[in-house]
């Protein structure tokens, strides 16, 4: 779906990055994320094409506004795995800061979310699976997402999931440290942030808890019309897997253990590749893009 672009600061047409000599055009406005304007963007030279977040510099006034970008990029540039969205380069001149990322054609699992509500079992091993690929690279490189949502889970033409978005990570520097301090609101957060406690990896275990029950379910665990009653209902753990819904008792058992109130209590990311609910149901190697509008039937799905 076209976004409209209110291109009041204007960016121009051809952009320049001195520092590789190489110039991009700017195509389709993709829209906005946080103070970025996202565009497709073309090497002119090469014909590859890219996503282009191109931050006005005019919008970050204070301080701490450019050290969260600084602390983005130092942290996405470091990153190489198949299922972290690729950081292909940034430079900046008078007006913006460019940042050239790989670009996900078929958007976010946000967009298939709204569009399918709750999916099969073997699609969400399908899609989880490829999350927790990322996670573990992410986490064994000390790195936490902070912020895993379905927005931020890009998906490309073969369906395969890139973990984006750095703008809330965090490196871990040392063993046994835990994080004070969080600028920013994470859309699945975790009860210990909520609690200031102190916090780390496990964070994410829990945001991939409230992934796997919005996908499996249809719509988020703790979800309310007011942000302090969903922040309310967090930090008391609360949330209910309707009866009526059809899930496996495996998936029950991943759900129950990912959202546990006390991190310490929570799997590692290592373990919930090795769960029941991803190693007792088929998981397709690949899915048919049908799968973004309609459920796969289950006799299509090609034998692995
Ligand atoms: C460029 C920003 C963001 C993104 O991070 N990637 C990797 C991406 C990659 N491909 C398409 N869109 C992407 N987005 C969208 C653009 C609008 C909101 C988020």
């Amino acid at each position: 779906m076209a976004s409209r672009d209110d291109d009041k600061q204007s960016i121009p047409e051809l952009i320049y990055d001195v520092g590789t000599n190489v110039t991009y055009r700017k195509g389709r406005f993709f829209g906005k994320g946080g103070f970025a304007k996202c565009y497709e963007i073309t090497d002119t030279k090469t014909g590859n094409v890219y996503a282009g977040k191109i931050v006005s510099k005019r919008l970050m006034t204070k301080h701490n506004q450019k050290d969260k970008l600084t602390q983005e990029i130092a942290i996405h540039r470091s990153l190489n795995h198949k299922n972290v969205v690729g950081f292909h380069g940034f430079f900046e001149d008078s007006q913006n800061v460019y940042i050239v990322l790989e670009l996900c054609r078929r958007r976010s699992m946000m967009e298939l979310h709204k569009r399918r509500k709750a999916l099969t079992e073997t699609e969400v091993r399908y899609y989880v699976r490829q999350i927790l690929l990322g996670v573990v690279y992410l986490h064994q490189h000390r790195i936490i997402h902070r912020d895993l949502k379905l927005g931020n889970l890009f998906l490309n033409d073969n369906l395969e999931v890139k973990i984006g978005d750095f703008g809330l990570a965090a490196k871990i520097e040392f063993d046994g440290e835990r994080k004070r301090t969080l600028c920013g609101t994470p859309n699945y957060i975790a009860p210990e942030i909520l609690n200031k406690q102190g916090h780390s990896f496990e964070v994410d275990i829990w945001s991939i808890g409230c992934i796997l029950y919005t996908l499996l379910i249809g719509r988020p665990p703790f979800e309310t019309n007011s942000l302090k009653e969903t922040y309310s209902r967090i930090k008391k753990c609360e949330y209910k897997i309707p009866t009526s819904s059809q899930i496996s008792n495996s998936a029950i058992k991943i759900i129950r253990a990912t959202l546990q109130p006390d991190p310490k209590c929570r799997p590692k990311v290592e373990d919930l590749l090795n769960s029941e609910f991803l190693t007792s149901g088929y998981i397709p190697s690949q899915l048919p893009v049908s799968c973004l509008t309609v459920a796969p039937r289950a006799d299509k799905l090609e034998k692995a």
